[in-house]
């Protein structure tokens, strides 16, 4: 599912008239429309036919617009309204004040104090005071007027409060929220949700979304890189099809550097959850000093040599079909001139993990190798590690979470997984997947190991960097989705390692 930055929204208001003829007033009556039927469904619902009347809380621009036109609709079915307009209504947009004027002449009160709402028959609030058209934190006597309708919510026990498009506040591309926004049960957005409703806090402020047509296929118009839901439906047509006669020799070797001497569970976790998502040969390389430790604790399945010089490592890649290196690797020197090493002669798929981003702190001095791959590097940082490898701080990286990965994506040809909540993944085309799948019970060490061994699996599978990294979130948060089903917290990387079989099967069906 297409998810719309706040720019897009502005070029298809833009584009819609320009290509098609149609005013924007038509477009405008389709998401009012879009309003009044999410409201006449839920008061068709509900057994409270007292609590019937519908109040509008709009500012003066298009959202607000949108709110006058679903009030107008929703006398069609006799249900009435009451309308109380925050701002100057001879300095509204030209929509607005077309359909003020349409209003005025119908039977919907507007109210000058929200002390005139009959608040005991009130049964939903919408808020039309600011869309996408916020430019920054909520002005004071926004902030007062919304602690105001709390205080009428709470007294009246009112919970319907419904967001037109988004709550005012929320920041349509960030999702960072301005102090005053208040909590939603539900957001009835248009054409296609907004990214500001997927990333926190935002995300949290919405409530239920629902989203409203506009009435023209909005989708044809090209805007560039795209932000898309990662979800079932998307990866169901990346699932791999394995031919009945394939063997080891076809399902590719998957080669993991990881481990130092207070770190062997992490190039474990890796290994396993490689040999669970299908890789035909699983092998670990771990340094020497680690080796028996290592070959006692990991499954069977995978092979473990060891390496005490990284020329012996080097040497020792042979039959590889990919490759990832980082998970427990320590911070040392020999790590930095390993990770050099790999990324300028390795020409293979590569997941660069943990430790192994840590090693790339002089990125500036590696970055001509990876532009100059012919395939990009997949990389798997959390914020934390991402923040070490920008030089930028966690808090900035949060406020431009989706525009900070897609620039780095396109700048250094790299297949980016950011782990957060949510994940996302950029590609180096510069479109951007949002994980909606996870839960609490993934915040665990280890978890970040399994998702490496799973995606340098996909990859010695032969899918190309972007697929195995789409495929390898969605399968790692959906095998973690599964067991948080019966087992909130406590399971473990391992165990979503062993449910990805199961996760493939669901999607093959
Ligand atoms: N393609 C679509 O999805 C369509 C969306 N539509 C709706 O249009 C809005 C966007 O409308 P726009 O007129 O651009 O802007 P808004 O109405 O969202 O916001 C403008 C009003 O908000 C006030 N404002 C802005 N920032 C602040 C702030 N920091 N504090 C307080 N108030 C603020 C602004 O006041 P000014 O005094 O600054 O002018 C305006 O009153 C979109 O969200 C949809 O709902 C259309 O229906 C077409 C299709
Ligand atoms: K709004």
């Amino acid at each position: 599912m297409r998810i719309l930055s706040k720019k897009e929204t502005n070029y298809i208001d833009e584009q819609i008239p320009l290509r098609t003829g149609l005013p924007l007033a038509l477009v405008m009556e389709n998401v009012g429309r879009g309003i009044a039927e999410e409201i006449i469904n839920s008061i068709n619902s509900t057994n409270n036919k007292s609590a019937s009347h519908v109040v509008f809380i709009c500012g003066t621009g298009n959202n607000g617009a949108d709110g006058l036109v679903a009030a107008r609709q929703l006398l069609e079915y006799k249900i009435p309204s009451y309308v109380f307009i925050h701002g100057d209504i001879l300095k509204g947009t030209d929509l607005f004040r077309t359909q003020y004027t349409a209003c005025q002449s119908l039977d919907i009160k507007f109210v000058n104090s929200m002390k005139d709402i009959p608040w005991h028959s009130v049964g939903i609030v919408l808020e039309g005071l600011i869309g996408t058209g916020l430019t920054s934190d909520l002005r004071d006597p926004t902030q007062q007027l919304l602690e105001e309708l709390h205080h009428w919510l709470t007294e009246y026990n009112i919970e319907n409060l419904w967001a037109i498009d988004i709550p005012a506040g929320v920041q349509t591309n960030s999702g960072q929220v301005s102090k005053g926004t208040l909590t939603y049960t539900k957001t009835i957005t248009f054409g296609a949700s907004k990214l500001g409703m997927h990333l926190y806090p935002g995300t949290s402020y919405c409530g239920e979304i629902s989203i409203k047509p506009l009435g023209v296929p909005w989708e044809s118009i090209n805007m560039g890189p795209h932000v898309h839901t990662l979800d079932k439906d998307l990866v169901c047509k990346l699932s791999p099809i394995r031919p009945s006669n394939a063997h080891k020799g076809v399902n590719g070797h998957a080669h993991i550097i990881g481990g130092s001497k207070s770190m062997i569970g992490a190039p474990i976790m890796a290994a396993e959850a490689c040999v669970y998502t299908g890789a035909g040969k699983t092998t670990l390389h771990v340094p020497t000093d680690c080796i028996l430790p290592v070959q006692c604790k990991i499954m069977p399945e995978t092979m473990v040599q060891s390496f005490e010089t990284n020329a012996d490592l080097l040497l020792s890649l042979t039959d590889c079909t990919a490759m990832a290196i980082g998970p427990g690797l320590g911070r040392s020197k020999e790590a930095e001139s390993l990770l050099t090493s790999l990324v300028s002669s390795f020409e293979g798929p590569l997941v660069i993990d943990a430790d192994g981003l840590y090693a790339l702190h002089e990125l500036r001095a590696t970055k001509q190798y990876f532009i100059d791959r012919n395939r990009s590097v997949i990389m798997t940082p959390h914020i934390g590690e991402f923040a070490h490898l920008t030089g930028q701080s966690i808090p900035y990286i949060q406020s431009h979470y989706v525009d900070m990965a897609r620039e780095f994506s396109m700048a250094y040809n790299v297949t980016l997984v950011l782990k957060g909540i949510p994940s996302i993944i950029a590609l180096p085309s510069g479109n951007i997947y949002i994980n909606t799948l996870g839960n609490s019970g993934m915040g665990t060490g280890g978890m970040g190991d399994t998702l490496t061994g799973i995606i340098v699996s996909l990859l010695a599978q032969g899918m190309n960097e972007d697929t195995a990294a789409i495929l390898g979130v969605y399968l790692h948060s959906a095998s973690a989705d599964f067991l948080h089903h019966t087992k909130p917290i406590g399971y473990t990387p391992s165990d979503v390692g062993k449910g990805i079989g199961y996760i493939l099967k669901q999607l093959q069906v």
